[in-house]
């Protein structure tokens, strides 16, 4: 029988030198400001011990580590958008652009086997299968120029190519495919995948809705950390330097799944009157002609729906209130020790149930804003690398707030922000000057890598449609004219006229080496 260890001392002695090689690149500059709710030990003992790999992931993990601390010193970004397609990916670092975005959406609506909307809902190895087929198309060019540049002398070399094709790739994981096992399988698949970092947020699995005028579901506390400590550990047990965006989704967000975590307690709201059941006046709202946004928006009036903070607050003497505030304000009082202290303070039960408003999916309504965004952040950060809080409408003030509020708790916090192609700056109370230093102004918050997540909706969409047109009346005359020459006349091409980013001479030059011909021209 094949044995792993002569004895169980060098079982012990194995385990030991795990143990210390864990601890000591815990305390690297890529790894030291994470913390974790588990030990070294834990991890040793989850491991393939004597039997370690390094992960591309790794590699481009830490290279966006430097990446994105170097703008950080200097106040400056990377501003990328999402693709899905090799093609385009190879010519973005042409462009200056330094990562490449593999967006969940833009993966449901062009990759899946059957498409459709940003709803996590493809299988879960397809985002980390494009980024797999990117991170190959960049080695084959990063290969092939290098082979390219070995046939040249070095004063040739000089008036060809030279360009870092190894973007880090960042890509989306959504909300982790929901149980902790499944979120542990997709990071791995990332890492394998050689992904530079991913992003999970803290939206309710299967809630997302578009059109029907609703704000977003997300988890509770509890479970956003556990997901985010899920990808921690999976990282630790593979050894691997790939860094964890913390999305948060609470930006906006109506609803929350559970009230189990205390934490939450103070933004879910509450019916305040006697009525019936949010679920019955939809059943009654059947009877009518009334919509159910509009059978909502009367429901929550009926009910004077409200946090149970403010139930307190409208019921309360100004002096009663700030004493009420003073016992519960930054602390963790649950529910029942709020309606304890209330009491106490007021002499009056104060009535609120947040079983009445549930929906009919079982959602609790929810109240957000900006504090709620932060304290959900400033607990996730520390087991992350990057904060995002997604915002639909980025207003001014709750830009300069979040990221002014977390940076208190975490001075040097790097920060993502997406660009979502729906918003329109200028109407929403930015000047077009606003517009044009936004990415720059966000910077200096620490915002350092920003994206256009679903570019192909919009630009790739629009460009093929004008393609589509002019090809259609032009024919293939205009095709030469207009796509080809440009094209051609943009394409790197070497001395002797040829374009260099095809991969032929890589091709030809494995037909050479296994010929056993020297192809590398000698200095
Ligand atoms: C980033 C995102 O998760 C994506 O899938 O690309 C989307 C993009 C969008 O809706 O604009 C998101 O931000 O939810």
């Amino acid at each position: 029988m094949a044995q792993k260890y002569a004895d169980t001392q060098s079982e012990i002695d194995a385990f030991a030198a795990e143990v210390k090689e864990i601890q000591e690149w815990w305390q690297t500059d890529r790894q030291k400001h994470i913390q974790r709710p588990y030990t070294a030990e834990s991890i040793a003992a989850l491991r393939n011990i004597g039997f370690k790999i390094e992960y591309p992931s790794s590699v481009q993990g830490r290279k966006l580590w430097r990446m994105l601390n170097e703008h950080n010193a200097r106040g400056t970004y990377d501003l990328t958008f999402g693709t899905t397609d090799p093609l385009i990916a190879k010519e973005m670092p042409k462009a200056g652009v330094q990562t490449v975005y593999v967006s969940g959406a833009l993966c449901g609506l062009s990759q899946a086997a059957w498409p459709g909307a940003d709803h996590a809902d493809y299988p879960a190895d397809l985002v980390p299968s494009v980024v797999k087929r990117i991170l190959n198309t960049q080695l084959f060019h990063d290969q092939r120029q290098t082979q390219l540049r070995m046939r040249y002398s070095e004063e040739d070399r000089k008036s060809l190519e030279n360009l870092d094709y190894m973007l880090p790739i960042v890509a989306d994981a959504d909300m982790g495919f929901g149980t902790l096992t499944g979120c542990m399988k997709l990071a791995r698949s990332f890492v394998e995948a050689g992904v530079a970092m991913i992003h999970i947020d803290d939206l309710a699995l299967g809630l997302k809705k578009f059109t029907n005028g609703e704000g977003r579901s997300i988890v509770s506390t509890k479970e956003y950390l556990d997901r985010l400590t899920t990808v921690r550990m999976t990282f630790d047990i593979m050894g691997a330097d790939t860094m964890l965006l913390c999305r948060c989704d609470s930006d906006n967000a109506e609803f929350i799944t559970s009230v189990i975590d205390p934490r939450d307690h103070p933004y879910v709201l509450g019916a305040t009157k006697k009525v019936l059941s949010f679920n019955q006046a939809l059943d009654d709202g059947k009877q009518t002609d009334k919509d159910y946004l509009t059978v909502k928006a009367e429901w929550k009036v009926a009910a004077g729906l409200m946090t149970f903070d403010d139930a307190v607050k409208s019921i309360a003497t100004e002096e009663q209130f700030s004493s009420y505030m003073s016992e519960v304000s930054d602390k963790i009082v649950a529910l029942q020790g709020r309606r304890a202290i209330a009491k106490r303070i007021t002499g009056q039960e104060v009535h609120f149930d947040w079983e009445l408003p549930r929906l009919p999916t079982g959602q609790y309504m929810w109240q957000w804003c900006t504090k709620a965004v932060i304290d959900r952040c400033v607990l996730a950060a520390p087991l992350g690398d990057v904060t995002w809080s997604r915002q639909d409408k980025p207003n001014k003030k709750d830009m300069h707030d979040f990221h002014t509020s977390v940076r208190k708790v975490f001075p040097d916090r790097l920060f993502a922000f997406g660009y979502t192609g729906a918003y329109e700056y200028t109407k929403n109370g930015y000047t077009q000057e606003e517009v044009e230093s936004f990415p720059a102004d966000i910077a200096k918050m620490g915002c350092v890598w920003q994206v256009q997540p679903i570019w192909a909706t919009q630009g790739l969409s629009l460009h093929a449609k004008e393609f589509a047109e002019s090809f259609k009346k032009g024919g293939i005359a205009w095709y030469m004219r207009d796509v080809a020459a440009p094209a051609r006349a943009k394409m790197a091409t070497d001395k002797y006229g040829k374009p260099q980013a095809r991969g032929d001479y890589l091709a030809d030059a494995f037909f050479d080496v296994v010929a056993g011909l020297d192809i590398i021209e000698q200095a």
